[in-house]
C-alpha cells in the first residue's frame, strides 16, 4: 500500500495567498513522493529483462533533470517544512515527500502515539520480512514522536531493540510509542511493532533514552540552519 498522507489542514497558518501556494507545493511534493515510492517498489519487485531495466534507468535519469535546478544545502530547511508545527515533508519515516519513508502515519490516542504503515519488498532483510534496521528506524521515530508530543523533546542517546518475531512485509502494521519516565533532561520511552491484525502480539519492541539538548549544544549543532 502506498500512503498519500500530507494533511492539508496543517498548512493553514497565515493569510490566504501564501497558504494556498504552500498547500499546493506540499501537495505536489506528496504526489512526487508517492510516485517515487511506486518507482522504488516496482524497481525492487520487477523481473523484467536487463534491456528494459536499462531503458527505465535512462528514462529516470532524464526526468530527474528539472529537479536539479534549485538544490538546497544541508543547512537550509525545505521551504515546505514547518519545523515547530511538526511538518517534515522529507522525513525518512513519516515524510510523504520521501522515497525512503513507508510512510508511517501516526496520531496521538489517549497519550500514546499510534502509527500505521505497510512495508513493501524494498524494506526486505530476511526473505519475506523487514530488515531489522528498518524496525529500529520506525521505533526510534515512534519514541521520538512520543517524547516530543509529551513536551519533552530530545535526541536519541540510546535505543534498545528486542526482536521477538520477524516483521512481515506487505502486511498492515501497528506501531506505538509512549513516554514511560521523565528524569530531568532524560526521557525514557517504549514502543512496539505488531501486525494490525494482531496488535497484541509484539514482534519488535524498543526502549529508548532521549536527552534534551541544552541551548549551547543546540547552537553548536543547529546554529547554521536557515530557512
Ligand atoms: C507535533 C509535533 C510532531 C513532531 C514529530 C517529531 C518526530 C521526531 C522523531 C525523531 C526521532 C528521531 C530522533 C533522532 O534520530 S536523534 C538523532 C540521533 N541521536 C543523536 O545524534 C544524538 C547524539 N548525541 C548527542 O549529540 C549528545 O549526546 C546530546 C547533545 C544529545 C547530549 O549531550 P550533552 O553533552 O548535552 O549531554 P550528556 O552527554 O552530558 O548527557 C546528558 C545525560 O544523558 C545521559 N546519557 C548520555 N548518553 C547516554 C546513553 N547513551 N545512554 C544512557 N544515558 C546517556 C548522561 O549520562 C547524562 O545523564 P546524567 O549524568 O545527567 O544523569
Amino acid at each position: 500500500m502506498i500512503w498519500r498522507s500530507y494533511h492539508p489542514t496543517h498548512g493553514s497558518t497565515g493569510n490566504g495567498a501564501h497558504d494556498e501556494a504552500l498547500h499546493d507545493r506540499r501537495t505536489a511534493i506528496d504526489e512526487l513522493g508517492a510516485a517515487l515510492r511506486e518507482l522504488v517498489e516496482r524497481a525492487t519487485v520487477t523481473e523484467v529483462d536487463a534491456e528494459t531495466i536499462r531503458r527505465v534507468a535512462d528514462d529516470v535519469r532524464r526526468v530527474t533533470g528539472p529537479l536539479a535546478d534549485r538544490p538546497r544545502g544541508r543547512t537550509q530547511l525545505p521551504t515546505a517544512d514547518d519545523l515547530l508545527g511538526g511538518i517534515r515533508m522529507y522525513n525518512p519515516v513519516s515524510g510523504t515527500g520521501s522515497a525512503l519513508a513507508p510512510p508511517v502515519r501516526a496520531e496521538i490516542v489517549d497519550g500514546v502515539v499510534v502509527g500505521a504503515c505497510t512495508l513493501g519488498l524494498a524494506y526486505e532483510g530476511p526473505p519475506m520480512y523487514a530488515h531489522g534496521g528498518i524496525s529500529a528506524l520506525l521505533l526510534d521515530h515512534m519514541l521520538g514522536y512520543a517524547t516530543t508530543a509529551s513536551g519533552h523533546p530530545g535526541m536519541t542517546v540510546r535505543l534498545d531493540t528486542v526482536y521477538r518475531a520477524p516483521v512481515p512485509l506487505q502486511t498492515p502494521l501497528h506501531l506505538t510509542g509512549r513516554v514511560t519516565d521523565v528524569n530531568g533532561r532524560k526521557v525514557t520511552a517504549h514502543g512496539i511493532i505488531a501486525t494490525a491484525a494482531d496488535p497484541d502480539a509484539i514482534l519488535v519492541e524498543a526502549t529508548g533514552t532521549f536527552v534534551a539538548v541544552p541551548p549551547e549544544k543546540a547552537k553548536a549543532l543547529f546554529g547554521t540552519m536557515r530557512r
